[in-house]
């Protein structure tokens, strides 16, 4: 019997790709969303296990992984794919943007890593994943998104400690995107420049995303590491 995999934010875009895409591969899926939207009914439809919560909710959390240790006696991966990308001039109190980004991005996948790592246990060296989705932004920062990319930074870091603590059977990784959906209210302008800032001038696509979390998935030697998905930024 193949153990779940938890995928945390599979309402739209990248985590409800993850999520199809998994479950056509034949894994059971359990998906956290917070909005409802027509598509979690066609996950739902597929056999995923679906789990409304605010992830930043006051307890809701524990309740979360009381309920997640009842349903399932073992996990095979998590994905910690929720976030929210807060700008500072979002019209929220810059303390708020701090806190509710590092508790997203870095408090919320500490938790749940902790709580979890017993489920995720396998008998296989480097048979169990956490991927952490990070941000090509980690690394650079972004004048924009300061909290956003100090938080996702955060999260790299997590990488590099989990991986260490839940070696040899557990690997945790993880994948920075750069340009992989735009938004529906990013404009011309903003397309064209956002393309501009790649050696490959494209949008990576969700597919690119599905991809590298199954190589993550089918991968038996790669653990503390990073892929990025960006383009070549770097290099432009
Ligand atoms: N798209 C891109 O080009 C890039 C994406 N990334 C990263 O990839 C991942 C997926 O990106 P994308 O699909 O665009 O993300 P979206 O912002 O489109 O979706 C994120 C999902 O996380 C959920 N979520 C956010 N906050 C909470 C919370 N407090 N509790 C529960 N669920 C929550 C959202 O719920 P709701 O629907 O209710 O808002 C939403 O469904 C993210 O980690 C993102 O930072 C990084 C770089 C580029
Ligand atoms: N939670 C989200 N994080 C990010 C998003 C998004 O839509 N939701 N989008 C981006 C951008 O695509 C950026 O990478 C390029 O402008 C970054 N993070």
């Amino acid at each position: 019997m193949m153990k779940p995999i938890l995928i945390t934010g599979v309402g739209r875009r990248l985590g409800l790709a993850t999520a199809k895409a998994l479950l056509a591969d034949g894994w059971p899926v359990i998906g956290t969303y917070r909005s409802h939207y027509p598509e979690l009914d066609e996950l739902r439809s597929h056999g995923a296990i679906l789990y409304r919560i605010d992830l930043l909710e006051p307890q809701a959390l524990t309740t979360f992984i009381d309920w997640l240790r009842q349903e399932c006696k073992g996990l095979r991966a998590i994905v910690h794919n929720a976030s929210d990308w807060l700008a500072e001039d979002a019209g929220v109190p810059v303390a708020d943007v701090f806190q509710q980004m590092m508790a997203i991005h870095a408090g919320v996948p500490y938790q749940l890593n902790l709580a979890l790592a017993d489920l995720l246990d396998s008998d296989e060296i480097g048979g169990a994943d956490i991927i952490h989705v990070t941000d090509y932004v980690a690394q650079k920062g972004s004048a924009k998104h300061i909290a956003y990319a100090a938080s996702k930074a955060a999260l790299e870091n997590l990488t590099l400690s989990f991986a260490a603590k839940l070696a040899p059977t557990i690997k945790v990784n993880s994948i920075a995107p750069a340009m992989m959906l735009f938004n529906e209210w990013d404009d011309a302008a903003y397309r064209e420049k956002s393309l501009a800032k790649a050696l490959l001038p494209k949008v990576g696509g969700d597919m690119e995303f599905v991809s590298a979390v199954r190589y993550l998935l089918h991968s038996r030697y790669m653990t503390g590491s990073c892929l990025n998905l960006d383009g070549g930024r770097p290099l432009k």
